[in-house]
């Protein structure tokens, strides 16, 4: 239960007691009745299921989150920044975690004393529904319309791409597409997060509500830029994709020349990004290939202790540097985004940009919105892209995409998951 206010509120720390599943979808209800920004994220191999919701709107700018101090909360950040698609950042004024059981309100009284009165009215809202929370609601954005990407346009374009490419203007190039998925009658959308974060172990599973901005929930398989409480920072290089069967798993996977290539492209584009900031002592561990969902991708690994280095700001320089990375855009950058801007036929929004809990419990984890959904009132989008070299094959990247997909879809289609 959430203790009498005002004064414990302050700072202070909130027992609630009862199933967490339950108690998330409560919380999650209550911040989009209230019309407020709401996270949920769970980070992969742990168990913890975090929420934060901001008391006022989302906070929008251009600008990367600072992430080693400052506000906590959480980043929502497009592929390419604009007026119709900015940066937000949930600022964690309530926070809640699911291994702690306690709700946490990170704010002073006497700075926001229009809180009081907010609260009073969540608490209600919530001790009304607590228990009965069905997740049927959620914010939804009102610029995009349902749209799907056809076949033949995109493998045309995966051929347009090819050409582009031998010509020499550029060396790789992340096209994208959008499937549209009817929403079933009765669709829970806390309960099909939590089948989705059941469902990955391992990846970083988010689901993002704000409004105007529209409901996003993803399982990612890429970091961006992680800051450790000790001060390690990590990002990876990750590309190359196959599917994940039981005749080949991680031990016995082969990679072809093209995803070899693929895969270290986006780690040359690491490297070109340390060397900017003049950066020369880092550990590189990999390739090596790894599960992500019904996937398999190559991964290489690049930490950095930021102590040892002179770098007390590198999680948020390189966060700045790297996105958009060669996983998503393609080399060299400005040439592959401006052809995905001219030929996808689509704004991919927040699709393949970033997001992730900022300075929360003393860390950053940034993760690449992959494998992710935008939810309507009644279809979710879904979106993947697939990097296209000198030796893609228009099938190969369709069929690409879709397995990606199917890692969000099947999860909405399959309610016994
Ligand atoms: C762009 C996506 O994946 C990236 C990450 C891993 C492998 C990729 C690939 O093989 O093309 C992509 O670069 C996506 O999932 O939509």
């Amino acid at each position: 239960m959430i203790s009498a206010l005002p004064i414990e509120l302050e700072n202070s720390r909130v027992n609630l007691e009862g199933d967490s599943n339950v108690i998330l979808k409560a919380l999650f209800a209550t911040a989009i009745r209230f019309h407020l920004p709401v996270a949920v994220w769970r980070l992969p191999n742990t168990s913890e299921i975090k929420l934060c919701v901001s008391l006022r709107p989302a906070q929008t700018s251009g600008d990367v989150p600072q992430l080693e101090s400052g506000v906590s909360g959480f980043a929502f950040y497009p592929f390419q920044v604009s007026a119709t698609y900015p940066a937000h950042f949930i600022k964690a004024d309530i926070t809640y975690s699911s291994l702690s059981a306690k709700l946490k309100f990170n704010f002073k009284l006497n700075e926001n004393p229009e809180y009081v009165a907010l609260v009073q009215r969540l608490q209600e809202y919530f001790e009304k529904i607590k228990g009965s929370a069905h997740t049927s609601n959620w914010h939804v954005s009102r610029k995009v319309k349902p749209y799907q990407t056809s076949e033949a346009n995109f493998k045309h374009l995966v051929e347009e791409s090819v050409a582009a490419i031998d010509a020499g203007q550029m060396e790789k190039v992340v096209l994208s597409r959008v499937r549209s998925t009817e929403l079933t009658a009765g669709f829970d959308l806390m309960a099909t997060y939590l089948r989705l974060q059941k469902t990955y172990p391992n990846a970083f599973v988010s689901l993002v509500s704000i409004p105007e901005m529209g409901t996003w929930m993803g399982a990612s398989p890429e970091i961006l830029v992680q800051v450790s409480k000790d001060r390690i920072f990590k990002t990876v290089a990750l590309a190359g994709t196959q599917a994940l069967t039981p005749d080949c798993n991680p031990a016995k996977a082969l990679w072809q020349q093209k995803e070899i290539e693929e895969q270290s492209l986006v780690k040359r584009y690491i490297l070109h990004c340390f060397k900017r900031i003049q950066l020369r002592d880092y550990t590189e561990i990999g390739p090596r290939t790894v599960v992500a969902g019904n996937l398999m991708h190559l991964r290489t690994d690049f930490t950095v202790d930021m102590k040892k280095e002179a770098f007390p700001m590198l999680g948020t320089h390189m966060l700045q540097l790297l996105h958009p990375t060669s996983a998503v855009c393609g080399m060299p950058k400005e040439t592959a985004m401006e052809f995905i801007m001219q030929k996808e036929g689509y704004d991919r929004a927040y699709f393949s940009g970033f997001l992730g809990p900022v300075h929360i419990d003393g860390e950053s984890n940034i993760y690449v919105n992959l494998r992710c959904s935008q939810l309507l009132e009644q279809v979710a989008l879904t979106y993947a892209g697939a990097g296209i070299t000198a030796e893609s094959e228009p099938d190969k990247e369709w069929l690409e995409t879709r397995l990606k997909m199917d890692t969000i879809r099947q999860v909405f289609q399959n309610s016994a998951l």
